[in-house]
């Protein structure tokens, strides 16, 4: 990212906007002690709708990695009953995402403009059913092709409705949203917090046996690579990236005046994700505990012994039954 042309930034009502978000979590008590503490180590920066959108995305995540494709599927159709009924009170023994997804879309719709709130309804849905997807792959224990992960990755990074923060207040006709240029470089930026995830978090994910999802993995896979040439195939491929998308904004469409307004403010939201989310990587904790910002200058990971499969999520009681019920 070194060349990238949006520099880190903060947004100054970052740390009051987060405690606010972290406290309306917390008070669901959502996980054990232990995933609490490693939850804990994340660190989101956007406003309140944002924080709670990722707080949402990494309850999704921890449930779903380490169940099997029907619970996935049972758990997903909670989540997408919950944002398209947001004034309708959740059934009493139900697992908690469907409140929690409840909530956050109750007060998210306040302050979004419909056209936002549309897109975030379909991109978030998109979402959950590439989880599904993972899922199926997990039980059956296989091995995308670089193509075919990409495909269902692209989703499953959560990518799209993550760019909707970046559009709540904005009123940008399907036309120009999914215009095939806009949409190529929407996924131009998936493609790179792709990359930037896979390659982070692939420490955890081999360690964990949860890395058949990542593109390190699908490359030793595909072209017999070792570890360190994935990574370079991978590196190679970002930069590639990086230059479709500074050309695809010179491809962009005219939509008229106004349009073209709340388009351009998209696009640079769509332009600083990659650099937020390469900043997350090492000062959040998750990946690289306290040791990010020292990885981050000497590129150097020591990789972790794997553990055993039973030792995840569902050793710390956090198996379907044991998972916490409004
Ligand atoms: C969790 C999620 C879908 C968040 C969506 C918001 C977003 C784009 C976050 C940044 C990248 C990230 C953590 C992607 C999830 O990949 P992963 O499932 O491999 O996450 P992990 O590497 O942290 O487990
Ligand atoms: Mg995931
Ligand atoms: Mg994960
Ligand atoms: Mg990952």
């Amino acid at each position: 990212m070194a060349d990238w042309p949006w520099p880190r930034a903060i947004n100054p009502l970052y740390e009051e906007v987060k405690a606010e978000s972290d406290a309306w979590f917390k008070s669901f008590k959502p996980f054990t002690r232990e995933s609490q503490l490693a939850f804990d180590k994340c660190d989101f920066e956007h406003l309140r709708t944002g924080c709670d959108l990722m707080n949402l995305f990494f309850v999704v995540d921890e449930y779903t990695d380490v169940e099997s494709a029907p619970v996935v599927r049972e758990m997903v159709d909670v989540v997408i009953d919950a944002l398209n009924n947001p004034h309708t009170p959740r059934p009493q023994g139900e697992i908690l995402l469907g409140e929690i997804a409840r909530q956050f879309w109750k007060r998210a719709i306040k302050t979004a403009t419909p056209t936002s709130q549309k897109h975030f309804i379909e991109a978030f849905t998109d979402y959950l059913e590439s989880v599904v997807e993972q899922a199926l792959d997990r039980d059956n224990g296989s091995i995308r092709t670089v193509e075919s992960y990409f495909k269902t990755r692209r989703e499953n990074i959560g990518a799209r409705p993550s760019y909707v923060p970046a559009e709540l207040g904005l009123h940008i006709p399907d036309e120009a949203f999914y215009h095939p240029v806009i949409t190529e470089l929407s996924y131009y930026i998936a493609d790179l917090i792709i990359i930037d995830n896979d390659i982070a978090s692939y420490n955890k994910e081999q360690a964990t046996g949860d890395d058949r999802h990542n593109i390190l993995t699908i490359a030793m896979h595909q072209f017999g690579f070792g570890l360190q040439e994935a990574m370079e195939w991978a590196t190679k491929l970002h930069t590639e990236i990086k230059t479709k998308f500074l050309d695809g904004l010179k491809r962009v469409p005219s939509f008229g005046p106004t349009v073209d307004k709340s388009l351009e403010e998209y696009i640079q939201g769509l332009a600083l994700w990659p650099r937020c989310n390469v900043c997350w990587n090492f000062e959040s904790g998750r990946y690289f505990g306290s040791k990010g910002l020292e990885i981050q200058k000497s590129r150097h990971v020591p990789l972790l012994p794997k553990v055993a499969k039973d030792l995840g999520l569902r050793r710390a009681g956090c198996s379907t039954t044991g998972l916490p019920v409004i």
